[in-house]
């Protein structure tokens, strides 16, 4: 049954999460003000769907249950899945300015439904029949799940089991009969804290000697040994500032990652999708980061979408906005973001059926998607930036504008002061260009720049990770056959 997002918010009342931050245990983090927003974010994933106007992109009917589901819970089952999913994510960065964490465990879903059944093809194990009742459950109760990947993987240069301490990658410590016991963590893990379930899968390609590190699985979020510690975010504090809401930019969403440490947690059979068949981590991994590297085709487009119109706002607030080089800095940051979207929905046009049965993207299409996104939202958030003007950045704080300080000669107050200095065209009060200002911060070097901004380049993984799957897929040997062939070289 698909959850209200009042009722998703009523869920995660009833985990036992165990949340840390700023040294202390929060007990009562769903309403927490910093981490409020993030949840958020999440309950509009099952707004959306609710609503009849967007049930054709924000559902699906599942493949295992013929029920309609989420689509964040659902395998794709065709190119036309793939492209939905794509235009999905872009309509809920719209509707947030922010990362809404759901799409890491659709992907996750995805990497995981296929490789299990190859595995299983080859080793005659029970993953994908594991894997399978795992997402019937998620389906069922319309869950949220974190797909979580990238290990701490502490000196680079070696591998996981030459690394000092063994922890800084997620490995089995002990094989039962019932099951696996784990340690290590997890980190940067986006939407953790909002999760019912978290899906654990290697972090890079494994040799024979690094099998222990090779492990997949799922685990509730307050599962006996499993912690978080919240990031920081730049600016997060505002959100604690009562009097200041409207310098927090975004009031109401935001994004969320945290540390995730697992300390020896017992995972039964049912729930194990790798356990040791090293072969298979670099299949997962690929995968995984192939649908995260088309998802970001969406979602930071959608985020774009907001910038670009907060850019063309800030125009009109200074009067600026018949100026032909800004009509020409909006029309290059539209360039750069439907850029991305065509990346998002060529790579999912060109998906392809697995032995499993769901679709995949084009792995090719989806790495030039990803390589893009490293670049192009900085280029939109400098133009965004050159628009807005410098009072982004310098504004005196919401508290100020309000404040009944008598400053002046004639007696004006510090809140006189400021609405007199900051007005601007009469497009606008003073306090909607603050509010606009403040949103555009909040995306360009605020809270919501991890998610735009770091977030684009090192999600999915880093720039360099995507030139080296362009390098294997590029197929330099046909081109150079091509040349050969049309120069007459044999
Ligand atoms: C906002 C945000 C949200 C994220 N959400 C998730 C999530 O939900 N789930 C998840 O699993 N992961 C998530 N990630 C993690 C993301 O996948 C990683 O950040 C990414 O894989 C890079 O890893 P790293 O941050 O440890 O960078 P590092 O490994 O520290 O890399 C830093 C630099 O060193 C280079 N480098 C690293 N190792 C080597 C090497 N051996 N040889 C040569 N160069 C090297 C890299 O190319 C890069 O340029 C998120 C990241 C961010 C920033």
């Amino acid at each position: 049954m698909l959850m209200t997002g009042e009722q998703y918010i009523e869920s995660l009342r009833k985990l036992k999460t165990r949340v840390y931050m700023f040294g202390e245990k929060i007990d009562n983090w769903v309403d927490h003000p910093i981490i409020r927003p993030s949840i958020n974010c999440v309950a509009m994933t099952y707004e959306l769907a609710q609503d009849p106007q967007y049930a054709d992109l924000m559902t699906a009917k599942s493949n295992l249950t013929g029920e309609t589901v989420n689509r964040f819970a659902h395998l794709h089952q065709s190119t036309d899945d793939l492209r939905k999913k794509v235009k999905m994510q872009r309509l809920l960065g719209q509707k947030t300015a922010s990362c809404f964490q759901r799409c890491v465990g659709m992907d996750a879903f995805n990497a995981v439904f296929s490789t299990t059944y190859e595995t299983d093809k080859k080793y005659g194990t029970h993953y994908h029949e594991n894997f399978k009742k795992f997402l019937e459950m998620v389906q069922r109760e319309d869950l949220v799940v974190d797909g979580a990947m990238t290990d701490p993987k502490g000196d680079r240069g070696l591998p996981p089991h030459k690394q000092k301490d063994k922890d800084l990658f997620l490995h089995i410590v002990e094989r039962r009969e019932d099951g696996i016991v784990v340690s290590g963590a997890k980190c940067h893990q986006t939407g953790s804290i909002n999760s019912h379930w978290h899906i654990f899968m290697p972090t890079q390609a494994m040799r024979e000697e690094d099998k222990d590190f090779a492990v997949s699985f799922a685990c509730p979020t307050d599962a006996e040994g499993m912690y978080m510690i919240y990031g920081r975010q730049s600016c997060d504090t505002r959100k604690m500032e009562k009097d200041n809401q409207i310098d927090v930019g975004n009031p109401k969403f935001g994004g969320q990652e945290a540390l995730v440490v697992l300390d020896n947690v017992f995972i039964p059979n049912e729930y194990i999708f790798q356990a040791g068949e090293y072969d298979f981590a670099g299949m997962m991994v690929e995968r995984f980061a192939g649908y995260h590297r088309q998802s970001y085709g969406g979602c930071k487009v959608g985020v774009g979408d907001v910038l670009i119109g907060a850019a063309a706002l800030a125009a009109e607030y200074n009067g600026a906005q018949k100026a032909s080089h800004i009509k020409d800095k909006l029309i290059e940051m539209t360039h750069l973001n439907e850029t991305l979207y065509c990346c998002g929905i060529a790579c999912s046009a060109e998906g392809w059926k697995t032995e499993a049965g769901n679709y995949q993207i084009d792995l090719l299409l989806a790495n030039v998607c990803k390589q893009n996104i490293t670049r192009f939202p900085y280029e939109i958030v400098r133009l965004a930036e050159d628009i807005a003007g410098g009072l982004m950045v310098t504004m005196p704080s919401e508290t100020d504008f309000k404040s009944d300080l008598k400053v002046g000669r004639n007696g004006e107050t510090i809140g006189e002061i400021c609405n007199k200095f900051f007005a601007a065209s009469p497009a606008c009060t003073t306090e909607e260009r603050q509010k606009l200002m403040r949103l555009i911060e909040n995306m360009c070097l605020g809270a919501a720049a991890v998610g735009y901004r770091t977030e684009s380049m090192h999600g999915a993984g880093s720039p360099q990770a995507q030139r080296i799957m362009i390098s294997r897929q590029g197929n330099i040997e046909g081109k150079k056959q091509l040349a050969k062939d049309i120069a007459g070289i044999k």
